[in-house]
């Protein structure tokens, strides 16, 4: 039987859903083995718990609910557009397990509901899905869709440039490329909404 995991992919039996470092630091002990290594020589030695500890940061979203990152709201008669521009942000590719950074541009017209949230929590709920193994599509979605179902706003435009490492330091190394995705919800569809948030995007 399969079932949900917490990146929205199925997981099947037997998936340790809790973070076990033991597990990553034997892996990472192979990996060493693996690229020809002494994983027992001095500077290696701590090396596969010290990669578990990075790892418990790196990969911290799995094991937290994007919903609660935007659990303080307030009402607030403000029915425009509110944008928070160039949130830094830091994810690893699910394909290479290497970094992709880049800036989140995250905005949303206030539904009937008058409910906004604190700018700060723009952020972390980003922060809570890059820090899962991603790709960028699914990142900027997911960002997009947690908003429209926690705040129920009229309109949501999350935009993402990324560069990829995978595509810098190997394979077809094109450093300075930028991967750029967007995810409109609501009435931002609307072209004049859409080129209104876009212009102050670029600006
Ligand atoms: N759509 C998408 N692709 C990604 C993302 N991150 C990495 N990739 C791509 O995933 C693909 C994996 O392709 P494969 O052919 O399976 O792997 P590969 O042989 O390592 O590919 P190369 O990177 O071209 O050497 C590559 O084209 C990567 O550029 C992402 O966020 N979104
Ligand atoms: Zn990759």
């Amino acid at each position: 039987m399969q079932r949900p995991g917490t990146n929205g992919v199925l997981l099947g039996p037997g998936h340790a859903a809790p973070f076990d470092a033991d597990r990553i630091a034997a892996g990472i002990r192979e990996v060493l083995i693996g690229i020809g290594e002494d994983p027992d020589r001095d500077g290696l030695r701590d090396t596969p718990q010290r990669v578990a500890r990075a790892y418990a940061e790196l990969f911290a979203g799995l094991h937290q609910e994007p919903a609660e990152a935007l659990a303080t709201t307030f009402d607030l008669p403000h029915d425009e557009l509110v944008l928070v521009k160039d949130i830094e942000l830091w994810s690893v590719c699910e394909h290479h397990l290497l970094p992709f950074t880049g800036v989140a541009h995250v905005g949303y017209i206030p539904g009937e509901n008058g409910r906004i949230t604190g700018l700060s929590k723009l952020a972390r709920l980003v922060d809570v899905y890059a820090k899962r193994p991603q790709v960028q599509e699914r990142l900027t979605t997911q960002i997009a869709d947690e908003l429209v179902s926690t705040l129920q706003p009229r309109g949501v435009i999350v935009v993402l440039e990324c560069e990829h490492q995978c595509m810098t330091m190997r394979g077809v190394r094109k450093p300075g490329s930028k991967t750029v995705t967007s995810a409109v919800r609501g009435g931002m569809r609307d072209p004049v909404t859409r080129a209104e948030a876009m212009s102050l995007i670029t600006d």
